[in-house]
């Protein structure tokens, strides 16, 4: 166990002040709670030497007073030692979710994304309900037991054994109902996860369901899901039922032998009623805490195993990181020439989709990679900016390996419009300016006028200020990848690689960027992805990637006069759009 909770030491090493004043608060409230039994206790046996106001006055004065000083520090002890494992969760989040960030793309491919989002949420909450409720309640019985305990067994060991004899089961029960509600509730939350996704894909989805129809269909599938966790959530409540009054009968049971056992002590005058008196205080106090036991044994299972699960994310370094960057390189500026140097490459899960690929970038040059779809174009590109991560030496920028650059100083050389865009739920200018903080509004414009899209902008209601995504508006396919190219090209990188960027677009506008792009990228070094002849013609080179391989290479009229793969499409295409225009 205490391996398992190993990855929280350097934690609750940082906050050891707060476990150390909440410990001393938490000493100094049961010290005092553990006062008020023997008060009672004198309380009555002084009545029997005559009852005055006095006495009354006094002893009440006491309780009062006991009452006030345990409540002080039941407060403190609460605030300190729960808020110590509010600040731990806050670290453990802020720690969890800095070291998902430094993951690369595949990272995400392995795991699902629900599985992470339940690691950071449930796992991270029973973290902290190991290291504060946990914590709290389990050294507060073990103390007050410790304090309680010779004061009851001076006053009777006989009735100290008898009236402990059903409390372990209470806490027994409390453990097994515990761990089988938690079960059933576990349950009943990954349903009603599923039933929220359930709704949301509806929701997101509203324009396929209405076109196929499948209104009817859809509201039976929800209304079966609906009654699932209906009936989930009823065995739970059947369960809870259940627990108190089987608890209430031990503890009633416990109190019953208290009665039995200590009321013929006090017949058989072994002790006073004062004494009875206290003892029975004890055990009322003492109950709770008994029962708390087998709740914190729950807490601590179910906690540990979140330890261990967040452990394993957290120990999953980064796939591709800097250990092989050389300082001295981030330093120089980046010309961006780019080589593949008899680059092969295959996924984790899968065979070999790049076979032996050579091929020179010269920096300030355009190059246009054309090709069957899964030929490996998206792949071939996603390993210049380590989003994937080739062997070593075979990806090189100014006759450098990639690796000896940082991944800041690489990344910050290129601009990436990947193929599927992705838009934050914000403005548009904050998604144009995302990656360069100090944007001002002209250069955010400049590039959104350099992607063809500046003028569309501004006949939005609010400009740039218009909000996009799931909190605003929806933008087209070919906005939203004009907006991803200005986004692009406003990081001024020395490289950029649109990856199948314009596909959404039509010929005349694809046109219109095109030409944007020439200038704005004169001197830096372009790639293009493409489907299409007119996206690819007028680069400096055009590659043919077929099953991973390069199979032409050279300008458009060299390719056409090859009468290959790149004529084919060209021919193809030209004979599509005389068909469309005719
Ligand atoms: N993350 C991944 N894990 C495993 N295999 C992958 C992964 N991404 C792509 N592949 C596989 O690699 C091959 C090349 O895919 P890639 O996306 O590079 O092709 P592409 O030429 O860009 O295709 P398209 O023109 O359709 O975008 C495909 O067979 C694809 O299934």
């Amino acid at each position: 166990m205490f391996q398992r909770l190993s990855p929280l030491f350097p934690y609750l090493k940082r906050y050891w002040r707060n476990f150390a004043l909440g410990g001393l608060s938490l000493i100094l409230y049961n010290s005092a709670k553990a006062m008020v039994p023997l008060v009672v206790g004198s309380a009555i046996d002084d009545m029997r030497h005559g009852l005055s106001a006095a006495k009354v006055e006094h002893h009440a004065l006491l309780l009062l007073g006991i009452a006030t000083v345990s409540g002080i520090f039941l407060y403190l002890m609460r605030q300190i030692i729960i808020g110590a494992s509010r600040e731990i969760e806050y670290d453990l989040r802020n720690d969890l979710f800095a070291h998902l960030e430094l993951q690369p793309p595949s990272f995400f491919q392995q795991h699902r994304t629900g599985d992470i989002m339940a690691r950071s949420t449930n796992d991270l909450n029973a973290v902290r309900q190991l290291l504060g409720p946990a914590i709290m309640y389990s050294a507060n019985t073990i103390f007050f037991t410790a304090v309680a305990l010779p004061f009851m067994l001076r006053i009777s060991p006989w009735l100290t054994l008898c009236a402990f004899v059903p409390l372990p089961f209470a806490s027994v029960l409390v453990q097994y109902f515990g761990a089988r509600i938690h079960t059933r509730f576990e349950r009943i939350q990954a349903m009603f996860s599923d039933i929220s996704a359930q709704a949301e894909e509806n929701f997101s989805g509203a324009r396929l369901i209405r076109a196929f129809a499948q209104e009817e269909a859809q509201i039976a599938a929800f209304e079966e899901s609906n009654r699932e966790y209906i009936r989930r959530s009823l065995l739970l409540a059947r369960l809870m039922a259940m627990l108190w009054p089987t608890l209430e009968f031990f503890l009633g049971f416990s109190l019953m032998l208290t009665l039995f056992v200590g009321g013929r002590e006090v017949v058989l005058h072994h002790m006073s009623v004062g004494q009875f008196t206290t003892y029975n205080v004890y055990m009322v106090q003492l109950i709770w805490p008994m029962i708390a036991v087998g709740w914190v044994v729950n807490l601590v299972q179910r906690g540990a195993a979140s330890v261990v699960r967040i452990d394993q994310l957290m120990k999953q370094q980064p796939a591709i990181d800097d250990s092989e960057a050389k300082p001295e390189v981030a330093t120089e500026p980046v010309a961006g020439s780019i080589e593949f140097n008899n680059l092969s490459f295959a996924y984790t899960t899968g065979g070999e989709v790049l076979h032996n690929i050579s091929l020179e970038i010269p920096a300030g040059s355009s190059l246009a990679i054309v090709g069957p779809t899964g030929s490996g174009k998206s792949t071939l590109v996603s390993l210049i900016p380590r989003l994937q991560e080739a062997a070593p030496g075979m990806v090189l920028i100014d006759g450098r390996p990639i690796r000896e650059y940082s991944l800041a100083s690489l990344r910050h050389a290129i601009g990436f419009v990947p193929q599927e865009t992705f838009l934050f739920s914000t403005t548009i200018a904050d998604n144009i300016a995302f990656g360069v903080p100090e944007a001002t509004e002209t250069g955010i414009e400049a590039a959104a006028r350099t992607a063809h899209i500046g003028t569309e902008i501004l006949e939005f209601p609010q400009g740039f200020a218009t909000v996009v995504g799931e909190r605003g508006m929806t933008l087209s396919g070919g906005q939203k990848q004009r907006t991803a190219i200005a986004r692009a090209v406003l990081r001024d990188p020395r490289i950029l690689i649109l990856d199948d960027a314009l596909a959404s677009v039509d010929t005349y506008t694809e046109e219109q960027i095109l030409g944007g792009l020439r200038t704005a990228m004169q001197g830096r070094t372009t790639i293009l992805i493409a489907h299409r002849v007119s996206t690819a013609r007028n680069a400096d080179r055009i590659a043919v990637l077929v099953d991973g391989r390069i199979a032409e290479l050279g300008t458009h009229d060299e390719l056409l006069a090859r009468g290959g793969y790149y004529n084919d499409l060209y021919e193809k295409q030209s004979l599509e759009e005389e068909i469309l225009t005719a």
